[in-house]
């Protein structure tokens, strides 16, 4: 019964807190820093060493929603992603395998600000009432699955999280030491859902088997690539699908494997950003394709460096260029199925940090629909839901491609009746990681599609020139006055600071620009575009300088 329910996780919260605060004074700090926190783009984060009280109550937010959705398996990943190491994050993932369902957000947001134990009760039981989890009859067994990163707070987190789920009563998958990538563990609550083998060795399985019949035949795109991996856990899961890269005639070599700082001067985040080498990949031979991951290689950018990168430092190849490269692979699969196939609906799918030269490579160069949505590869996901073929990214690197059952079902028929275009897709299918962006995966599409593709590498970077542009942040006592809309590219609050950007926008040429509040940090970010980098760069100094002033 729910009551029952309640009062069990009521009172192994008391016990919980009793024994992890040091002191009434600490505990006090700890509830009161609690009670600000907001799901954000990609879960709860904030310094690794405050969040224990955050991961024991989303651990038994994770058992709930398993109940809630009849004992189907949920996960919960401990990971702050590209943020420095010291941080931490705690990120629940959906039966389906994707991000927690955005109508739970507000759950967990109750869950963990709950001030103590009678609170807890009440905010669960009115979880339970609304979303009509039916306990009658005896609770429903959950199952959630645990992994975190590298990071030196995780064991402890993963503990308290161990904790929350058992006293929901639900059984758990994995341990403090159960390291995995984040889109690994979102494939792997996937796969337990979907009843067929879904442990981390069938993980590798899949993506061997599809990228070694991809790669049969097929001359290597590249002869070596240099994988940074931040430092992260990426590092330790690379070696287990490269075996069919290497035997295309890749040669590959790990970087930033776990020596230095996490996210430190390296990692995507860091390359995307700041458009520089990472670090211990400085003497990238002119021309050699570079690969960063960020820290729980959900993310990846490529980047092409020494004298060949036309005088900058790099040559960055980020998710905007990924996703022309697979979308445009897709495209010619696509047309290769023939008319008889029947209509396809191919959809790219995009944020407003998209490089504008991209989405117009998109849209006119190569005649594909667009849709733009809100940053956080959850709004991204959702959208590339509605079409039968989709890839979406963020500029980042953080992204996938998705097949519709029915198109799936389509393909299969076809092959059957000798479509080899079908058969390929199917394969390009296997590769993919279908819950989430996956920087593994991704790895692997690339250099299998490159080498299907004419002209390689060359081609690739030259398939249209970025917009000179510029990302900036800055602090501001409450970015939450910001409200946005168009998926997030006008303020609609403050009204005055959308006009004061407006203005600047019309005095700069070719140029876009945008305000939003950060999900994942306490920040607000700022976007701008122009005809040259000088313009670009003005006009963001411009309007931090205008969001500064504003909140002064
Ligand atoms: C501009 C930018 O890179 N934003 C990132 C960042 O979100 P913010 O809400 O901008 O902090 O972290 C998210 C989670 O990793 C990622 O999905 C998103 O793309
Ligand atoms: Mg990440």
């Amino acid at each position: 019964m729910a009551q029952d329910l309640a009062r069990r996780c009521g009172a192994a919260d008391e016990a919980f807190f009793r024994e992890a605060m040091a002191s009434p004074a600490a505990a006090e700090t700890e509830r009161e820093s609690r009670r600000r926190l907001s799901y954000g783009t990609a879960g709860f984060r904030r310094k690794g060493s405050k969040l224990i009280g955050v991961a024991f109550r989303c651990g038994m937010l994770a058992a709930v929603r398993s109940i809630a959705l009849q004992g189907r398996a949920t996960g919960l990943v401990v990971t702050a992603s590209h943020n420095p190491v010291e941080d931490n994050g705690v990120k629940l993932v959906d039966g389906d395998g994707g991000m927690l369902h955005m109508s739970w957000e507000k759950h967990a947001e109750a869950i963990v600000s709950a001030q103590n134990a009678v609170d807890l009760e009440q905010a669960l039981l009115r979880i339970l009432a609304k979303e009509e989890v039916n306990l009658m009859g005896g609770e429903r067994a959950g199952t959630v699955l645990l992994a975190l990163d590298t990071r030196p707070t995780g064991p402890r987190l993963v503990s308290a999280a161990m904790a929350g789920i058992r006293a929901a009563g639900a059984a758990v998958v994995g341990s403090e030491d159960t390291l995995r990538t984040t889109p690994q563990l979102h494939w792997q609550v996937l796969a337990t859902n979907a009843g067929g083998p879904c442990e981390e060795k069938d993980y590798y399985d899949k993506l061997n088997r599809a990228c070694s019949s991809l790669l049969l035949g097929q001359d290597a795109a590249v002869s070596s690539l240099v994988v940074d991996c931040a430092n992260g856990v990426g590092a330790l899961k690379l070696p287990s699908v490269l075996p069919a890269v290497t035997a295309s005639g890749t040669a590959v070599t790990l970087a930033n494997t776990g020596g230095g700082t996490l996210n430190s001067l390296c990692g995507a985040d860091f390359v995307q950003k700041e458009r520089r080498l990472p670090m211990c990949v400085g003497a990238l031979a002119g021309g050699q394709l570079g690969a960063s991951f960020d820290g729980d290689a959900d993310r990846i950018v490529f980047f092409v460096g020494g004298s060949e990168s036309g005088g900058s430092d790099l040559d960055l190849l980020d998710g905007d260029k990924i996703l022309c490269l697979l979308a445009g692979h897709l495209k010619r699969c696509v047309e290769g199925l023939g008319g008889s196939f029947g209509p396809v609906a191919f959809g790219c799918i995009q944020t407003a940090y998209a490089n504008g030269s991209s989405t117009r490579y998109l849209e006119q160069g190569l005649g594909l629909e667009v849709v733009k949505t809100k940053t956080g590869v959850k709004h991204l996901h959702a959208a590339a839901l509605a079409f039968d073929l989709s890839v979406y990214f963020e500029a980042n690197g953080h992204g996938t491609m998705l097949f519709s059952p029915d198109f799936l079902r389509r393909l299969r028929e076809a092959k059957g009746s000798g479509s080899e275009w079908a058969g390929h897709l199917l394969e390009i299918s296997n590769v993919v990681n279908p819950a989430i962006g996956d920087a593994l995966s991704v790895l692997l599409l690339v250099l299998a599609v490159l080498s299907h593709e004419a002209g390689g590498l060359d081609t690739w970077r030259g398939l249209y020139a970025d917009a000179p542009s510029r990302m900036l942040k800055c602090v501001v006592p409450d970015r939450s006055a910001i409200k946005t809309t168009n998926a997030e590219q006008r303020m609609t609050q403050p009204a005055a600071l959308q006009a004061k950007v407006d203005d600047l926008v019309a005095g700069a040429e070719l140029a876009r620009a945008f305000v939003r509040p950060s999900g994942t940090e306490d920040v607000v970010r700022i976007y701008a575009e122009a005809r040259t980098q000088e313009q670009a760069d003005q006009l963001a100094t411009s309007i931090e300088r205008e969001v500064a002033a504003f909140f002064s």
